[in-house]
């Protein structure tokens, strides 16, 4: 088949060079190349090896890793640390230079680890980049005549101005550049300009595109609008393009708008994750206490007319000892470790570190059939004319669409449906006809159409779905010539199609129309009065892993819902073939979503396992009408129809073979198409998100218990109840201890259910065990009352230190052999550490180094005392756990409790989508997740 003339768009030569004017501008695209010192076949190797010297890698600057030294100081900017120094510099101005210097050390030490952990996150982060590389099809000379070119895949960090690329469906664009040529071009620049329907673009002086003939560029058009440029961050929709590079790294726009923003992973527009709003939201709760407290100390001393002129220092003290300083590390470390060992053993590669978290917050996973459920190699099974026979007609003309299409592309684009078609029509049946012009394939349209020729004139010929394309049909062909396409013909036709999609096939209608001369420009508009020839019904095999993948998804909690573009028969009998239950009623489509508002469209949502005929902002609108209902939602999906989906998402996942875009928007990516690997990687994000629960539980009960206990002694005790020094001390120690429960190893249970952590649940927990805590504090006082010497000031008070000393560090070993769940054996460095705390509280008071610590040794009749005390607060503390744990499964319904989860932290997942599954499914959880939850964006970035 030839192409006598080229595709419906194309650049004009320019009349006249204006060098010096900027790309936007109305200066010629002649006189922009002329600028660049390029033409429309690009550089030679050489010139861009030249330019990539001279004007640096095409990444923003923010994205290149940071020297240790920068991290360290950037650790300065957590709230945590921020709070620290503040304490320390209000320390040092009441010279109480001793716990000034103890809180430096603190933050010196939290610094150095955070880097440290900051640092080999950045590291696996690039790794992992490494292995999803972003690239860029290019065409470059191959020497020094114009006629030897080559096009060829580069790093989009190797680009340079002057480059020539090509866009094709689901590219990221990969610099900022200026159309040349083509065809049918629309695209996302949500990340740009918040916009979130994609917009067409064409070259200005296109004769045949949108703008209409000679359109020339609008002065000053180098905005987001302007219709013949495109920006680095926004991705192709739809259509092919070849454009020149105008701006790489810095110079774009994109690193003007949002270059800091893009170091802290956090898209310009993005939504709030879950990570964001639970652990970061515990976060924030506590750098507010912790600020608020010592005011407080100081005005109840005042009050009470016991200030002393340690009263400040102690009033800090006490502040820091709430404090998890080794959040952050305890968090990096346990997200890292989680990634690393499911890219190693399940080949899940987690884009950023809280994803892991994210994914096992996931309550309802919503996918796209297509290429995630299904293998997406159709073949065909069968065509049908209008009256039900065979129609090879149909088959030819939706051959010679898909010819036209894939020919007349900018870049074609191998899509598997027209794959089918070419290798199951006739030879020679495509290429009887000259193609001339083409629409390709949008989601939104769902239609292709391709303008052809022959010695009799032009015909439109249209593929697409069956619904798009009847709505464009005046007749139909019968064995006699045509018909009208009344609405008794259309009733007929629309039930051959349901019939051939309850079979599982995917059907495409196929129409005709005969022009008389060419449309100029081609557009939608033209697809009217056709004449439906009849449909190709493909038949795409369901992906191998998917059934098992669902049912064990379900068996973990997870709801599950169908977003598609294709047919509700088809999508729905995939689900049945897939061992899900569907109802009649839970298939609906992207016209009844457009139907509700929000509220109602999330409670039919909640109820719904099919959305078909979705386009992608159907998809993304289901999306946010979930999460507005309080329900963490996934998106799995692999097209560029799944953008907006995978963008709405709290956590967009992907396979490694997703087009561009999908996997630079999901946050977690599977290297094979395995789709089991995703149970395993949900149950590695709730053992994650138990580790950091666990941190959080034992580091808050034990602080806690220990404010409250220092506060009511200051109250009673006529001096301090531990010193500034000792206090710091004792919580360096406990930090230390702490940082082995990143190694912890949360029981099988742990994985049970969506892992949620809810900020105001885990309080109310710490605050319980941290009441029992403060009663062994404070009966440890009547202990050391009866049996301390002297009683008053002195060796006395040294003893009383000494003593309270020892049975803090006892009880936080007890707490973190306690308050871990139970069932996945302790390991040995938690154990380790439990026993270094036990070692440094007994020995310390009795060695010459506690003297300098303000510390003498108790009287020995206080040891047996304690070692009673210690009993009864650890069988506290386990009754405690078993009654709150007890409650916490109560309230889930009774289903397999999550022995990981700290009660009324972690919450139940939703089980009553998951109960459709096949009868092996036990999940059965209580929905808790009612209510729409705050969303508001936190302003914290210092993950
Ligand atoms: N190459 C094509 N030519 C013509 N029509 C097509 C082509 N590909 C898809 N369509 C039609 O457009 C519809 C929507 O396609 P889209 O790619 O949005 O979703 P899908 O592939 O059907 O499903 P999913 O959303 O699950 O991936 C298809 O169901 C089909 O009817
Ligand atoms: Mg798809």
């Amino acid at each position: 088949m030839r192409t006598s003339e080229p595709p419906s768009t194309g650049a004009a030569p320019a009349a006249c060079p204006r060098p010096g004017r900027r790309e936007g501008d109305a200066a010629t695209t002649l006189a922009v190349l002329r600028r660049l010192g390029t033409g429309p076949r690009g550089l030679t190797e050489a010139e861009a090896e030249e330019r990539l010297v001279r004007h640096g890698e095409n990444t923003l600057p923010t994205a290149r890793t940071a020297p240790l030294l920068r991290r360290f100081l950037g650790g300065v900017r957590d709230p945590f640390t921020g709070v620290l120094l503040c304490l320390a510099a209000v320390s040092a101005a009441v010279t109480s230079w001793g716990t000034a210097c103890v809180l430096t050390v603190l933050v010196a030490v939290s610094c150095a680890l955070r880097a440290r952990a900051g640092r080999q996150a950045d590291r696996s982060a690039a790794a992992l980049h490494g292995a999803l590389p972003s690239t860029a099809t290019v065409r470059r000379r191959t020497g020094p005549s114009y006629t030897e070119t080559r096009e060829r895949e580069v790093p989009a960090c190797d680009l340079v101005p002057g480059d020539i690329v090509r866009l094709a469906p689901g590219d990221l664009v990969p610099a900022d550049v200026r159309l040349l040529r083509a065809t049918g071009l629309s695209v996302h620049q949500a990340a740009l300009t918040g916009e979130s329907v994609p917009v067409a673009k064409y070259p200005v002086e296109d004769p045949g595109g949108p703008g209409g003939p000679g359109r020339r560029a609008p002065a000053a058009a180098d905005t987001f609008e302007a219709p013949h440029l495109c920006f680095q961050g926004s991705s192709v929709a739809a259509g092919s393009a070849t454009a020149v590079v105008t701006a790489t790294g810095p110079g774009t726009r994109f690193a003007a708008a949002h270059g800091t923003d893009h170091e802290h992973g956090r898209r310009p527009g993005g939504v709030e994750r879950p990570f964001d709003r639970s652990v970061k939201g515990v976060v924030w709760l506590l750098v507010r206490l912790m600020a608020l407290t010592p005011p407080l100390v100081l005005t109840a001393g005042a009050l009470l007319h016991r200030s002393s002129p340690e009263s400040p220092a102690f009033a800090v003290a006490v502040a820091v000892g709430l404090t998890p300083e080794m959040l952050p590390v305890v968090v990096n470390t346990v997200l890292a470790r989680g990634a690393g060992r499911l890219a190693d053993r399940y080949g899940v590669i987690v884009k950023r570190l809280p994803a892991l978290h994210d994914l096992g917050a996931v309550e309802v996973l919503c996918t796209d059939k297509t290429g995630t459920l299904t293998q997406d190699l159709p073949a065909l099974d069968r065509t049908l004319a209008p009256d039900g026979g065979p129609c090879p007609d149909a088959l030819a003309w939706a051959a010679v669409n898909s010819l036209v299409t894939l020919q007349l592309a900018e870049v074609p684009q191998p899509d598997p449906l027209d794959e089918a078609v070419l290798a199951a029509a006739p030879p020679g049946a495509a290429e009887r006809y000259e193609g001339v012009a083409a629409l390709p394939l949008d989601p939104v349209r769902r239609r292709s159409a391709a303008l052809v020729r022959d010695g009799r004139g032009y015909t439109l010929a249209v593929k697409g779905a069956p619904e798009d394309v009847l709505d464009r049909c005046a007749g139909l062909r019968t064995p006699d010539g045509t018909a009208a396409l009344d609405p008794a013909a259309r009733a007929r036709l629309d039930r051959l199609v349901a019939d051939a999609a309850d079979e599982g096939l995917r059907v495409l209608a196929v129409a005709v129309g005969d022009r008389p001369s060419r449309p100029r420009p081609l557009t939608a508009a033209a697809e009217s009065g056709l004449t439906l020839v009849g449909f190709v019904a493909l038949r795409d095999a369901l992906a191998p892993t998917a059934a098992d993948a669902l049912a064990s998804l379900a068996r973990r909690g997870v709801s599950f819902a169908v977003l598609t573009g294709d047919h509700p028969g088809t999508a729905a009998r995939a689900c049945r073939d897939l061992g899900l239950t569907v109802a009649p009623e839970a298939v609906v489509t992207g016209d009844t979503v457009d139907a509700l508002d929000d509220t109602r469209l999330a409670a039919l949502a909640a109820r719904t396992t099919v959305f078909a005929r979705c386009t992608p902002e159907h998809k993304a609108r289901v999306v946010r009408a979930l999460r507005a209902a309080g329900r963490t939602t996934g998106y799995l999906g692999d097209g560029v129809n799944d953008l907006p989906a995978l963008r709405a998402a709290d956590l967009g996942i992907c396979t490694k073979d997703a087009a561009q875009v999908a996997r630079e928007a999901a946050g977690v990516v599977l290297a094979t198409k395995d789709l089991t690997a995703l149970s395993h990687a949900v149950a590695y994000g709730r053992r994650a998100s138990a580790n950091i629960v666990t941190y959080l539980r034992i580091t808050l009960s034990s602080n806690v218990g220990n404010v409250i206990a220092m506060l009511g002694a200051g109250l009673l005790m006529p001096f301090l109840p531990m010193l500034p020094a000792q206090v710091l001390l004792q919580n360096l120690c406990f930090d230390a201890a702490q940082l082995t429960l990143a190694l912890d190893r949360p029981p099988a249970s742990a994985a049970d259910r969506p892992a949620t952590l809810r900020p105001a649940g885990l309080l109310r927990t710490v605050a319980g065990y941290g009441v029992v805590n403060a009663a062994a504090d404070l009966a440890t006082f009547g202990v050391i009352a009866l049996t301390a010497r002297g009683g008053a000031r002195g060796g006395g008070e040294a003893a009383f230190h000494a003593g309270w000393f020892t049975e803090n560090l006892l009880t936080q070993a007890l707490v973190m052999l306690l308050l871990r769940p139970r069932g996945g054996g302790t390991p040995a460095p938690v154990r380790a550490a439990a026993a270094f705390l036990a070692a440094v509280g007994v020995a310390l008071p009795l060695l010459p180094a506690g003297a300098s610590f303000g510390m003498a040794p108790p009287p020995l009749p206080y040891y047996p005392l304690l070692a009673a005390l210690l009993a009864l607060c650890g069988a506290a503390l386990a009754g405690a756990r078993a009654r709150g744990s007890g409650h916490a499964a109560g309230a889930r319904g009774g289903a397999g409790r999550a022995e990981g989860a700290a009660p009324g932290s972690f919450g139940p997942g939703d089980g009553a989508r998951a109960r459709q599954m096949t009868a092996d499914s036990s999940a059965s959880g209580a929905n808790s997740s009612s209510g729409v939850r705050s969303r508001s964006e936190s302003p914290c970035s210092w993950w």
